[in-house]
């Protein structure tokens, strides 16, 4: 079986089921009578497209199950085309169904062409759309931006829609996560790029100076103001004017800024005049905005206006696999710049530089890279070129096969806790045979852990 070419047939008619297979031969076909062998069929194979009769047991004359089905196999698997088999006059549950994230429907009597065609195009769709998100993924490296871990890979798809928009949005994350990064990457992929991408940060300049550096003066607005100057959300006109660590905006300017947001006119100091600018706003922080507003240290108002979207920028330590997909691209980039030959972690460093917490995040990765690049003198990058010492808490072996065994228990234990200790149920849910499930629980010494657990009850 490939999986390019499997078809998931959920149906409780038996009759059907052998008019299905029959007519659509040219498929891998699984079939399941219910929801629990549909949801275990999908775990086990991920198929591509499924179709689903909505009339399905304990009430086959009832849509409630089809559709409860419907939405666990879409829960699970998002990008399953499923579509959905009916009665023929169940028009409404059909549309139901498509409401509910269906790729399609169709009534029934089968028409074998008409159904192969249907399910031809799904099966199309679904490949075009995987090329989509590979484009997108190569669109984020194009954007300087590393990202790998499903945590990343969520956050650009995020940002891949919102940026043709004209919405304002707040960036979430700790320092050194990559805010800047990401709202360059929002501005990039706007109709907004080839006008100018402007940024301050309010945290970096005095707040006696910010006011002016935002708005602009007039000659003679105070004391050495000796020319006209616009201010640099002026200089933003047509593009992007990104406002890092807002949280540090003075409470007096919030009131200036959140009027410029809603009028979309600014009055530069000393200045009469209202002067329309059309930017897009971002901005950023790694404060608690919420504690600053309990505190009445930032305008409530003023946080509504700015979080239209609002991205929560995971910490790097939270990232699986991207510490070490972005220290590989950047140690290569590092020694092309420094013309050096190519230098690899040694296996003691790459397992530190996955356990250790990065408080200051990416920034902090690249200025340790920078030090130990320069410093190292062999093309193995040692603990002591990081100024790291050797993590063995949490390290993740680096042998393939340890790898294999320590997430296979791992997936087995937290499949235990979802299901309670229930071995069909934990079986369902891993997608495996009961049997092989026990062979895996002896296999990784589980026994005692289940049968403490079920004595507890
Ligand atoms: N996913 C990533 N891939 C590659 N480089 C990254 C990534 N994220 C951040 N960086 C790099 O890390 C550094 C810090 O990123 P950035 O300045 O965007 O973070 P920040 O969250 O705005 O930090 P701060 O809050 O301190 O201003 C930059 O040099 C940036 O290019």
């Amino acid at each position: 079986m490939t999986a390019s070419n499997l078809l998931l047939i959920v149906e409780d008619d038996p009759g059907l089921q052998k008019q299905l297979k029959w007519s659509l031969d040219q498929y891998d076909i699984i079939l399941a009578n219910n929801r629990s062998e549909a949801i275990t069929a999908l775990r086990r194979h991920m198929p591509r497209v499924v179709t689903l009769d909505l009339g399905l047991p304990p009430d086959p004359t009832n849509a409630s199950e089809g559709l409860a089905t419907l939405k666990e196999l879409l829960e699970l698997a998002p990008h399953t085309k499923v579509i959905v088999v009916t009665g023929n006059d169940d028009r409404g549950n059909a549309i139901e169904a498509v409401a509910q994230g269906a790729y399609d429907f169709y009534q029934k009597p089968v028409d074998a062409d008409v159904l192969n065609m249907i399910i031809a195009r799904a099966f199309h769709l679904h490949a075009l759309e995987n090329e989509f998100r590979n484009l997108q993924q190569q669109q984020a490296f194009s954007s300087g931006i590393i990202a790998t871990s499903p945590q990343m890979l969520s956050v650009m798809r995020m940002i891949d829609r919102i940026a043709p928009t004209q919405a304002t949005v707040l960036l979430l994350g700790e320092s050194g996560t990559g805010k800047e990064l990401l709202a360059k990457a929002i501005h990039t992929q706007s109709a907004r790029a080839q006008k100018p991408f402007i940024a301050v940060n309010c945290a970096a300049i005095p707040e006696t100076l910010l006011e002016s550096e935002l708005f602009g003066y007039e000659k003679g607005a105070f004391t050495g103001a000796v020319t006209q100057t616009k201010g640099k959300i002026e200089y933003a006109e047509g593009g992007t004017f990104f406002l890092d660590e807002i949280g540090d905006l003075p409470f007096a300017l919030q009131a200036k800024l959140l009027r410029f947001i809603q009028e979309r006119v600014i009055e530069r100091l000393g200045g009469r005049k209202e002067i329309a600018v059309d930017v897009r706003i971002i901005c950023a922080t790694h404060r608690n905005i919420q504690q600053l507003i309990d505190q009445n240290q930032f305008r409530a108002d003023l946080y509504y206006r700015l979080s239209e979207i609002s991205i929560e920028i995971p910490p790097l330590r939270e990232r699986e696999g991207d510490i070490l997909a972005i220290g590989n691209t950047l140690l290569k980039r590092y020694c092309q710049q420094n013309n050096c030959k190519e230098k690899r972690f040694a296996p003691e460093t790459a397992q530190a530089l996955e356990s250790y917490a990065w408080p200051g995040n990416i920034r902090e990765l690249e200025n340790k890279l920078k030090r130990a690049v320069i410093l190292s003198d062999s093309n193995l990058i040692t603990l002591e070129d990081m100024e790291m010492s050797e993590q063995v808490d949490n390290a993740m072996p680096l042998n393939l096969k340890a790898v294999r065994e320590a997430a296979e228990m791992s997936a087995i234990k937290r499949a235990l806790l979802y299901s309670d200790y229930n071995i069909s149920e934990t079986s369902r849910l891993l997608g495996i045979a009961r049997p092989t499930l026990y062979s895996l629980v002896e296999k990784h010494g589980l026994q005692d852990l289940i049968r403490h657990q079920l004595d507890q009850v």
